[in-house]
């Protein structure tokens, strides 16, 4: 994508389907000559000009507004034409099809997915962080995430990493500038308190660290899922949790065969909730099928809650069956402890004692839900106030983490009785490194390529 960067593109910037307006936007070094083609006229900078939108064979089939931003004051940097009409599938498929015949000369092709975003990169409008934040915005499920994908897309994520890089870069220099004069070497150091620097920074990159994997969260959520026996009301439980009928409740053992899954928001944080088919020892062919799912589900879950029946507990039969599943849980991976969370179901009708400290609930009368809600984000690791935290990906929270174990290896060189500067440095310099892929000072084409390439198209 990246060879093919200076011919003009165009697309429709607005969803498909129908819409009061539609948008067909254009970008290119130099849109002088298409705008003349398509409009007869020069326009108005950066101003709305209402006048007829012409198909292919220069009849008008829409009237509507055309807006020049010229080069650099652009979304993209680049000169932009904006033709603004109603939002018909069928008029803007005209209209799109009359920009491409009318700048054939110029070479104007089809916007590929993310492409005026990756202009605004490459123009240095946007940093790479703020681009990931234009898609996050778009992609946002809750009210949480899109406030937090503004707030990276206005800069405040960049700027924190910007304070971060400046104080690696001091240091560099402080480190570098002695190398060069090694006689004077480590008092150089501890006049310039190199070590009390490293060690503040060190705390900074935490709380930077601590607030992305937050803006991650909010941006991926959570993937949970309900698991237990039979007829214990995992899907009254998802009802309850959706607020809605969205899985099939009997008091029929065995009827949710495939998983139904919903997406729920706690305080802001998608949660991803998965029904599973009851686990027990089946003989119908369907259910065994199902219950492979659920088993596979659960491996893959951040978080399983495994539901009891308190009216049954007790019951021998029963109870074997959930220590038949505990001792699969465990045996999957040594972390299912931590991953799973036990709770008690149908609290209203249980004549035994809950167990102590257990999370007990009632699926259909909803009691003990909003306890469940708070483990389940604490389980999450939530704990921010959205009002803090910045969108952030899996992607900035790895460069965090290998920015800060660079760091931790600078330190212990610094702090070892003979400290190999050249080594520190070195590690000073990858960490550096690490910490500018975030807004992408340093990102191989390919990284770049595949970021883009996920936005919708027009975008
Ligand atoms: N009609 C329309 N609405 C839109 C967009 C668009 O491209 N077209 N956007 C696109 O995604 C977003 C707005 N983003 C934009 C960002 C910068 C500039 C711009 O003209 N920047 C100039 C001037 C800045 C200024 O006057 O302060 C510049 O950066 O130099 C325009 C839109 C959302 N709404
Ligand atoms: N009293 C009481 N009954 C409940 C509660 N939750 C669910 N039930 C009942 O338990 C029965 C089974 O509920 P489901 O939600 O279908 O249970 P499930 O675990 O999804 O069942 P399978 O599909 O067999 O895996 C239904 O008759 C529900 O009405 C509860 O909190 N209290
Ligand atoms: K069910």
């Amino acid at each position: 994508m990246l060879a093919r960067q200076h011919d003009p593109i165009v697309a429709i910037a607005t969803a498909p389907g129908r819409g009061a307006v539609g948008i067909v936007r254009a970008s290119g070094r130099d849109l002088r000559p298409l705008i003349e083609a398509l409009c007869g006229r020069t326009l108005q900078p950066r101003h709305a000009t209402y006048l007829p939108l012409r198909g292919e064979d220069g009849q008008p089939i829409d009237h509507g507004l055309a807006i020049h931003f010229p080069a650099p004051h652009s979304y993209t940097g680049e000169d932009v034409l904006e033709l603004q009409a109603h939002g018909g599938p069928v008029v803007l498929q005209l209209l799109l099809a009359r920009c491409l015949a009318a700048g054939q000369g110029l070479g104007l092709r089809l916007a590929e997915p993310g492409e005026f975003t990756q202009r605004a990169f490459l123009n240095d409008k946007l940093d790479l962080a703020q681009a990931e934040a234009v898609s996050d915005l778009i992609d946002a499920s809750t009210e949480a995430a899109a406030r937090s994908a503004s707030r990276s897309l206005s800069g405040a994520f960049s700027s924190e990493i910007g304070v971060l890089r400046d104080r690696i870069v001091q240091l560099r220099m402080l480190v570098e500038a002695t190398l060069d004069f090694p006689e004077e070497e480590i008092d150089f150091l501890e006049k310039a308190d190199a070590l009390g620097q490293l060690a503040r920074l060190l705390q900074s990159v935490d709380d930077v660290l601590d607030r992305a994997r937050q803006g991650a969260l909010l941006r991926e959520g959570i993937r949970v899922v309900l698991a237990g026996q039979p007829n214990v009301g995992k899907s009254s439980l998802l009802n309850a949790l959706a607020g809605a009928e969205l899985a099939i409740v009997t008091p029929i053992p065995g009827t949710t065969r495939d998983k139904v899954s919903q997406t729920i928001q706690i305080e802001g944080v998608p949660l991803h909730v998965i029904d599973t088919a009851g686990l027990r020892e089946a003989t119908d062919e369907v259910e065994r099928i199902g219950i492979g799912r659920s088993w596979s589900e659960i491996e893959t879950a951040d978080a399983v809650i495994f539901l009891h029946d308190l009216t049954r507990l007790g019951e021998p039969s029963y109870d074997a069956g959930d220590a038949d599943i505990a001792a699969r849980l465990a045996g999957a991976d040594p972390r299912q402890h931590a991953r799973v969370l036990h709770v008690y179901n149908k609290a209203d009708a249980a004549a035994a004692p809950v167990p102590a400290q257990a999370l007990a609930i009632s699926a259909s009368v909803g009691t003990g839900l909003d306890a469940l809600r708070r483990v389940l984000l604490e389980r999450a690791g939530w704990h921010a106030s959205p009002e803090g935290v910045f969108i952030a990906r899996t992607r900035h929270v790895d460069a965090l983490r290998r920015t800060r174990e660079h760091l931790l290896l600078a330190q212990a060189q610094g702090l070892s009785p003979e400290p190999a500067l050249d080594l520190l440095a070195e590690e000073l310099r990858l960490a550096h490194n690490a910490l500018g892929e975030i807004t992408g000072a340093f990102s191989a084409d390919d990284l770049l390529g595949e970021i883009f390439s996920r936005f919708c198209i027009g975008k």
